[in-house]
């Protein structure tokens, strides 16, 4: 399986709508590719705050009009990264949107853990509640999306549902970029399956990104890292690795489910 990610800049000289059109060439790019993927809100920049209601599109809007029209000029499976979804109720989601070679929306996933400690998206977005896992041929998709990355349980939730690719779109700080690699490798570790974690470069709302997008096989390899600035992280992988690794060393079918609650000892 060949996958490119799409570690766009968010700086605040280009709209959003150039950014799209950028965007939307730097797929039809990677025709050939099986899978591309783009990070986390790319349109508006994840820490541009203010930004969110200007910026809000419904889930078939123009983001997702520009990136059903780039997946399939491409003929790609497209992880187009998440936008500022607002719902029909006006409610903003931080939405993943997942599409087909042919442009169809094959899945979309609300960041269930919001960033911002009662602060920004914490506060300004609504919490998804459901996984999501999209059958590709070859590998199924886990999707999770930047800080989520910090919750081990839910990408056991998505193993527990047949993923074995999880690909994770973030707006990740440089400041805490040993945090991003290091939690990149420990998914790929604990749940024996492949890490494609893409993130922004540039800097937007004063926070620089990380950049640093990366592949991780099964095993933890690293595969492929890029550097700060934009780039195309392009890898090879084999998805039957993932069930190769889960048999050679079957860590995940010792898993004690249910442990009781810690006692306290009397004094
Ligand atoms: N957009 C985000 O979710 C940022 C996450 C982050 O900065 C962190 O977990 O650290």
């Amino acid at each position: 399986m060949r996958a490119a990610l799409i570690q766009i800049a968010v700086n605040e000289d280009e709209t959003a709508e150039e950014r799209r059109r950028r965007a939307a060439s730097l797929v039809i790019a990677q025709a050939g590719a099986d899978l591309v993927v783009l990070p986390e809100l790319w349109t508006t920049g994840a820490f541009a705050f203010g930004a969110f209601d200007a910026g809000a599109e419904p889930l078939h809007g123009p983001t997702y009009e520009a990136m059903a029209k780039a997946a399939s000029d491409a003929g790609v499976w497209l992880h187009a990264g998440s936008i500022p979804e607002r719902a029909e109720d006006g409610t903003l989601f931080n939405t993943s949107l997942v599409l087909s070679p042919s442009g169809d929306l094959a899945a979309a996933y609300r960041k269930i853990h919001r960033f911002g400690f009662d602060q920004g998206e914490a506060v300004l977005m609504g919490a998804g509640t459901d996984l999501v896992t999209v059958p590709l041929p070859g590998t199924t998709l886990g999707v999770a999306t930047c800080y989520d990355l910090r919750f081990p349980e839910l990408f056991r939730g998505l193993v527990d549902a047949g993923a074995e690719t999880l690909v994770i779109p973030a707006g990740w700080p440089e400041r805490r970029r040993s945090h991003w690699t290091l939690l990149a490798q420990a998914r790929a570790v604990e749940n024996q399956a492949f890490v494609l974690a893409c993130g922004t470069a540039g800097t937007h709302a004063g926070v620089p990104q990380a950049g640093h997008s990366i592949v991780v096989d099964p095993w933890g390899e690293v595969l492929a890292e890029a550097g700060a600035d934009e780039e195309v992280l392009t890898v090879e992988f084999d998805p039957a690795t993932v069930a190769a690794t889960r048999d050679r060393f079957p860590a995940l079918k010792d898993r004690v489910l249910g442990l009781p609650a810690p006692r306290t000892p009397r004094p």
